[in-house]
């Protein structure tokens, strides 16, 4: 990938199933640096665009570069080994340390696989991350044990250990609670001190679990691009009432965001 060149590139696509279109005309150039937000209603789309930014899956019509390579006409699964991925479902072995928990993301595996021993560079890699998500104290606890926090941040870390230039994030905040969330946010907004250049793009549902750093946003519905650009012109309450077919309003506090009905009762 060149200097100039977008992290993804996705232009007029279409992802058809059974003759229906699970997204349509989709548009979007994701650069550098940048934390962009995956919004939208279930059954939008999101996970089908993500799973495109991921190099899990081909457009239908249209096409799609990540990291400056055409989907089609490269190998996907080397494509997916510079892409970080978090999502809280990803299987884990309940027996792994935090500190192995990280190292199987230089694998994309649930485990390690059997006799191997991380480089002195990855050992070091690792600890670093697992020092800049704050599980060094829980460096040495099983999975099993871990908090939902805890795993999200050791999630968050698997997936930054192989130095990747896109994170993708699908739901990172499920079944968090408010501090854990917050926690969790925090070194969202914390990684662009830690790798400035990375771009990231976070699936969601709530406007509340959007870092304070969030520099852009995408909004779907129904397979269709409702709003895209800079955080600030891409989301207001019209575009989100209409994403999720309800009069809400919504505001913007200190960098965060919040979302509530806007429809009169009685
Ligand atoms: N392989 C498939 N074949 C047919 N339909 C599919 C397939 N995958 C997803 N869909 C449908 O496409 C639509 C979009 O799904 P997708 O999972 O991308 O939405 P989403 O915005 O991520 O939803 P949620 O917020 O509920 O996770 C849904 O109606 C879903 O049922």
């Amino acid at each position: 990938m060149t200097g100039d060149q977008a992290v993804l590139e996705v232009r007029d696509v279409a992802v058809v199933r059974q003759g229906r279109p699970l997204l349509d005309e989709i548009g979007v150039e994701v650069r550098a640096g940048e934390q962009w937000a995956l919004l939208g209603p279930n059954g939008a789309g999101k996970s089908t665009l993500l799973a495109l930014c991921g190099a899990r899956l081909h457009p239908t019509r249209g096409t799609v570069h990540v990291l400056g390579h055409r989907l089609g006409r490269v190998d996907m699964r080397w494509l997916r080994t510079h892409i970080g991925h978090v999502d809280p479902r990803s299987r884990i072995e309940p027996y792994l340390s935090v500190r192995d928990v990280v190292l199987t993301g230089l694998h994309a595996a649930a485990d390690l696989p059997k006799r191997w021993q991380p480089t002195d560079a990855a050992s070091v890699t690792a600890d670093a991350l697992v020092g800049s998500l704050g599980l060094t104290a829980r460096a040495d606890a099983r999975w099993e044990v871990l908090s939902q926090g805890e795993r999200g941040r050791a999630l968050i870390a698997r997936a930054l250990v192989t130095r990747p230039d896109l994170l993708l994030l699908d739901e990172p905040t499920t079944g968090l609670d408010l501090a854990a969330r917050e926690i969790l946010l925090d070194v969202l907004g914390e990684l662009r001190v830690l790798r400035p250049e990375l771009a990231t793009v976070m699936v969601t549902h709530h406007l509340e679990e959007l870092p304070a750093t969030t520099t852009h946003a995408l909004v779907i519905a129904g397979g269709r691009l409702l709003a895209s650009g800079p955080v600030e012109d891409a989301l207001d309450s019209d575009v989100i009432s209409r994403a999720f077919g309800h009069p809400i309003r919504i505001d913007r506090v200190n960098g965060r965001w919040s979302a509530t009905s806007a429809a009169r009762v009685g």
